[in-house]
C-alpha cells in the first residue's frame, strides 16, 4: 500500500488526484499540505472533496505528517514551497512527484541537488499525450532542421494560471533548442518587427476561460506547414499519470526522472 501526500491538495489539481486516488486500492491518502492561509488546515481531505471515509489531515506543516507518507505529489502553485516540502523529504529520505510549473533556474539547480540524496519524478505534463508530443517534436525537428522551416510555439491555458509560458511550452523550448541548436527565444511580437530571423523560436501564451492546455509546435516553410497539436480536455489525464509517478518512483534509487522515464517512452 502506497501511502500518499497531497501538496497543494485544496487546488484544481490537488482536488482531481485526490478524488481518483482515494479509487486505487493500492493507495492511502495519509495527508494533504496546503498553504498557510487555507481556510481549511481544520477539515481532513474527505469533508472537502465529499468522501467522508477520507479522514486524512490537511496541515500546512509537511513536517508534522511526513511519518505517515512515502511519496509526496506537489502541486503547491508556490515554487518556493515546493523546495522546502523537497528538503523535508530529503532529510526523511521519501520520494516525491513534482508537477508544478514555473521554477526559476537556480531553483531547478536545487531540485537537482536534493535528487542525489532521494528520487523526484518532476514533469511538467504527466500527461502520456503530451509526453509523447515531446517525442514527436524531437523528431520533427531533428528531420526539419537546416531545412527552412520556421518554428513557433503556441500554447492556451485557464484564466487562473500564475505561470507563462506554460511548463510544458517552455520543455518543447528546450527540445527545440537541443535539437536545432537555435538559442534565440522570442516571446510574442510587436510592432515593427522587421523580417523574421531564421534563428529565433517564436512562443506565444494565451489565457482564456476554462482552457484545461493546449500545446502547438507548428513547423512552417515555404509552401508547406506542419502543426503538431495536443488538447488537455480533462485534468484527469494529468492526475492519472501523476498517481502512475507515485507509484513508480517509491522504490527507485535517487536521482532525477520525468514522465518519459515513468511511461517508459525512450525504450
Ligand atoms: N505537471 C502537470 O501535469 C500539471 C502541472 N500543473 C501545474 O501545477 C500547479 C498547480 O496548478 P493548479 O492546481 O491549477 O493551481 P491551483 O492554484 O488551483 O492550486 C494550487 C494550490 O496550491 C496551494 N498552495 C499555495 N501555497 C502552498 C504551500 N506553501 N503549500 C502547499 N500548497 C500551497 C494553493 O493555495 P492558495 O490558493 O491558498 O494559494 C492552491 O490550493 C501549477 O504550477 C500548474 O502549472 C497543472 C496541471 C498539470
Ligand atoms: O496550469 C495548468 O493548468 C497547466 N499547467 C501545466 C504547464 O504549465 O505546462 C500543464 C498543463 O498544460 C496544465
Amino acid at each position: 500500500m502506497l501511502r500518499l501526500g497531497i501538496s497543494g491538495v485544496m487546488g484544481r489539481m490537488g482536488r482531481t488526484i485526490a478524488n481518483l486516488a482515494s479509487n486505487d486500492p493500492d493507495i492511502s491518502i495519509t495527508a494533504g499540505i496546503e498553504s498557510p492561509d487555507c481556510a481549511h488546515l481544520h477539515n481532513t481531505i474527505g469533508e472537502l472533496i465529499n468522501k467522508k471515509d477520507l479522514t486524512a489531515p490537511i496541515t500546512s506543516d509537511l513536517s508534522q505528517v511526513i511519518d505517515q507518507i512515502d511519496v509526496l505529489i506537489d502541486f503547491a502553485a508556490n515554487q518556493e514551497a515546493v523546495l522546502g516540502h523537497l528538503r523535508i523529504l530529503a532529510a526523511d529520505k521519501k520520494a516525491a512527484v513534482i508537477g508544478t510549473t514555473g521554477f526559476l533556474d537556480y531553483q531547478l539547480q536545487e531540485i537537482k541537488e536534493i535528487s542525489k540524496e532521494i528520487p523526484i519524478v518532476l514533469a511538467p505534463n504527466m500527461s502520456i499525450g503530451v509526453n509523447l508530443l515531446f517525442k514527436l517534436v524531437e523528431k520533427a525537428a531533428r528531420v526539419l532542421k537546416d531545412k527552412g522551416f520556421d518554428i513557433e510555439v503556441v500554447e492556451m491555458h485557464h484564466r487562473y494560471k500564475k505561470d507563462a509560458p506554460s511548463g510544458t511550452a517552455m520543455k518543447i523550448v528546450d527540445i527545440l533548442k537541443r535539437e536545432t541548436g537555435i538559442e534565440k527565444i522570442v516571446y510574442g511580437r510587436e510592432g515593427i518587427t522587421g523580417e523574421r530571423s531564421s534563428k529565433e523560436i517564436g512562443v506565444f501564451a494565451l489565457r482564456g476561460g476554462d482552457v484545461v492546455g493546449d500545446h502547438t509546435v507548428i513547423f512552417a516553410s515555404m509552401g508547406e506547414r506542419i502543426e503538431l497539436t495536443h488538447k488537455a480536455s480533462s485534468r484527469d489525464i494529468f492526475a492519472k499519470g501523476a498517481i502512475e509517478a507515485a507509484k513508480w518512483v517509491k522504490d527507485k534509487p535517487a536521482g532525477l526522472y520525468d514522465m518519459i522515464d515513468v511511461l517508459g517512452l525512450n525504450e
